[in-house]
């Protein structure tokens, strides 16, 4: 190859050809180890990943030697720009090897943890402790099983973080960056990136304390005054779910008019025999209705939509692109509940997104736009949490919108998308301030539990020490996968030229525009009445929308995006409008509450 804009765009021929075959063949050993937690497939696995990684040096090399980038359009400097990170290639084979090693031992470590309550009685995080943390009401149950989860994940995740963190930086600062965080942070290129997020949180945070103190209140009134300080953090193992991040597995306590029809499908979705298929079946419904494409054949042969018996498998679900335009495929230890019913569709968003993009190079079908992947699948749940699609799907009984029925609904949606947000913002921060070096092994569970009470309102119900490692208890450290895009994600759009690199910058898809990117859905799909009730099933024309913006950054952003969602701006009045009906309710309902947890370090007494 020679610099010229020829050599440049055939070398990028050549590595797409190349990269399907080395990237199919580690996403199967991935997907091997992940569906059979065995050495011998972590062997495998991790070989794999060492040959990726060889791949990627040799050609990254190359690249540097050989091409300036001003030779390229756009696209194709994005492409280039790509091949030119090594991430863990940069380390040594000696520290690649440990690096590799290390991830494949969290994986597993989180994955195959189980309590044992009582001898030869085994429980997993999916289905028992997550069906727990939803259901019971037992104070102390629930103290046991959340204590019991976090020691048995976490501690054990605490000896490999470290040095994790250290060859994770090494590798960051091979590509120029300070740390893995800035890394992670450089996707968003926008240099008040921190500052737009803190601004967006501050935006909603008057309507998450009000979500907070209805529901301590609530608490209070079932826990008592023993276990609830109405000045303090809630406990964090009575909100539903093992990490209190979203909260809707308490909404029977919350209900605002109990006499008006249940919301919560499961009952009616056991009652109606659905099974694992049937939900995923009925999900590829929802988006070929919006003219989205169908599962190929190959989706349904190789997808793991069960827990299997006879193995251990990694159980939190994702969705897999092999890379060879054919094999895509679920993972999902599926249950019937109506928060599996929702999250098989955020998985299927992947997949959608995935055949939109089968035909772009390997370049733009996941690294061009980090998390616009996670926003999808959120989206589809405004629309599919509706009573009026749960009513077309013959879920619900009557789809009577009256305004009790209304607040209903909008309570629940607040208790799952209100309450997630501080959570989808701390994550990230404390990982930012381990990977720059301020928060050191030494303080690893104090800042996450500063963090936690700050950000949430939560407090710890038993005293945590640094002989724990409690964020090693959420999936998404151990697997070393970016939080902050469930939050915020970014469509990377030329904007202006400079000399050495295409700028481009960041329209933000954040968590809150997707309310905006669901109000144009809704008028292309015709939609009357407030936005809250808008479902936008079986409408050609909303699909489209999505179609386009999905399908690829081939397609210049700009229009996309004025078209689609209004501004480049954050801006969360969509958000507040949707959720404005139940926000004026809450502040009615807290005329006499403390907003906040101005008793910041209190926390519950153990039980005796
Ligand atoms: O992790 C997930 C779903 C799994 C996933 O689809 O996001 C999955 C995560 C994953 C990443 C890397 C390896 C293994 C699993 N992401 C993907 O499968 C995926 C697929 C294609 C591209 C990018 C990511 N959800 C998050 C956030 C979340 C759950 N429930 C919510 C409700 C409202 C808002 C957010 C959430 C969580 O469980 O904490
Ligand atoms: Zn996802």
């Amino acid at each position: 190859y020679t610099n010229s804009t020829a050599d440049a765009q055939r070398f990028l021929r050549d590595y797409n050809s190349t990269a399907e075959e080395v990237f199919f063949f580690s996403v199967s050993a991935s997907w091997n180890y992940d569906t059979n937690l065995t050495d011998y497939n972590s062997n495998l696995q991790v070989s794999a990943a060492l040959e990726e990684q060889a791949f990627t040096e040799a050609w990254g090399k190359k690249a540097k030697q050989v091409f300036s980038n001003e030779l390229l359009d756009f696209e194709d400097k994005r492409l280039m720009e790509g091949i030119m990170l090594l991430g863990p290639a940069n380390l040594p084979q000696k520290e690649r090897e440990e690096y590799n090693t290390i991830l494949s031992i969290m994986e597993r470590i989180y994955s195959t943890t189980k309590v044992h309550p009582r001898p030869n009685i085994s429980w997993s995080l999916e289905p028992e402790l997550t069906d727990i943390m939803a259901k019971s009401r037992s104070y102390k149950t629930l103290l046991y099983v959340w204590e019991a989860w976090h020691n048995d994940s976490g501690v054990p995740i605490k000896e490999y973080y470290p040095r994790f963190v250290e060859l994770s930086n090494k590798a960051s600062r091979g590509d120029g960056f300070n740390d893995t965080g800035a890394e992670w942070r450089s996707w968003f290129e926008s240099q008040t990136f921190e500052q737009d997020i803190e601004k967006l949180y501050r935006t909603i945070e008057p309507l998450y304390l009000n979500l907070h103190a209805f529901v301590r209140r609530k608490l209070y009134n079932f826990y008592g005054p023993r276990y609830i300080n109405l000045k303090g953090p809630i406990p964090a193992h009575l909100l539903g779910n093992m990490w209190a991040q979203t909260w809707n597995n308490i909404f029977d306590m919350m209900v605002p008019f109990p006499d008006k029809p249940n919301l919560d499908v499961t009952a009616e979705m056991v009652k109606q025999g659905y099974n694992a298929t049937h939900m995923f079946r009925v999900a590829e419904e929802f988006f070929t209705s919006l003219d989205l494409a169908e599962m190929p054949e190959e989706f349904w042969e190789g997808s793991m939509l069960v827990k299997p018996e006879d193995r251990e498998v990694v159980c939190h679900a994702s969705a897999w692109d092999f890379y060879n335009r054919k094999d895509f495929r679920i993972k999902q230890c599926t249950t019937v509940t109506m928060e599996q019913f929702i999250t098989a569709h955020h998985e299927m968003g992947h997949i959608e997104y995935f055949l939109q993009y089968k035909d772009q190079p390997v370049g733009f079908r996941d690294g061009a736009n980090p998390g616009f992947h996670e926003a999808i699948g959120d989206l589809m749940s405004l629309s599919v949490s509706t009573p009026k699609h749960l009513h077309k799907i013959n879920l619900l009984e009557s789809a009577t919108s009256d305004e009790e029925t209304d607040l209903n609904f909008l309570l629940n949606m607040a208790l799952e998308k209100i309450a997630f947000l501080p959570f989808g913002y701390l994550i990230d921060q404390w990982r930012w301030g381990v990977f720059d070096g301020r928060t050191t092994p030494d303080k690893y569970n104090s800042e996450w539990w500063y963090l936690r009470t700050k950000y949430q309102g939560i407090c710890p119900p038993t005293k945590r020490t640094e002989d724990q490692f409690d964020p090693g208890a959420k999936f998404h450290i151990p697997d070393n996968y970016p939080y902050i895009r469930y939050l915020i994600s970014c469509f990377p759009v030329q904007v202006e030229w400079s000399q050495a690199t295409s700028r481009t910058h960041c329209y933000f898809i954040s968590y809150i525009l997707q309310f905006q990117f669901h109000e144009k859905l809704c008028e292309a799909a015709h939609h009357t009445g407030p936005l809250h009730t808008c479902d936008i099933y079986q409408s050609a024309e909303a699909g489209a929308i999505l179609k386009y913006a999905q399908a690829g950054s081939s397609k210049p952003w700009p229009d996309v995006l004025q078209e689609a969602i209004g501004t480049r701006e954050i801006n969360a009045n969509s958000l507040m409008k949707y959720f404005e009906p139940v926000t004026k309710w809450l502040q009615e309902q807290n005329v006499k509450e403390t907003l906040g947890w101005p008793e910041f370090n209190w926390v519950p007494p153990i039980p005796e």
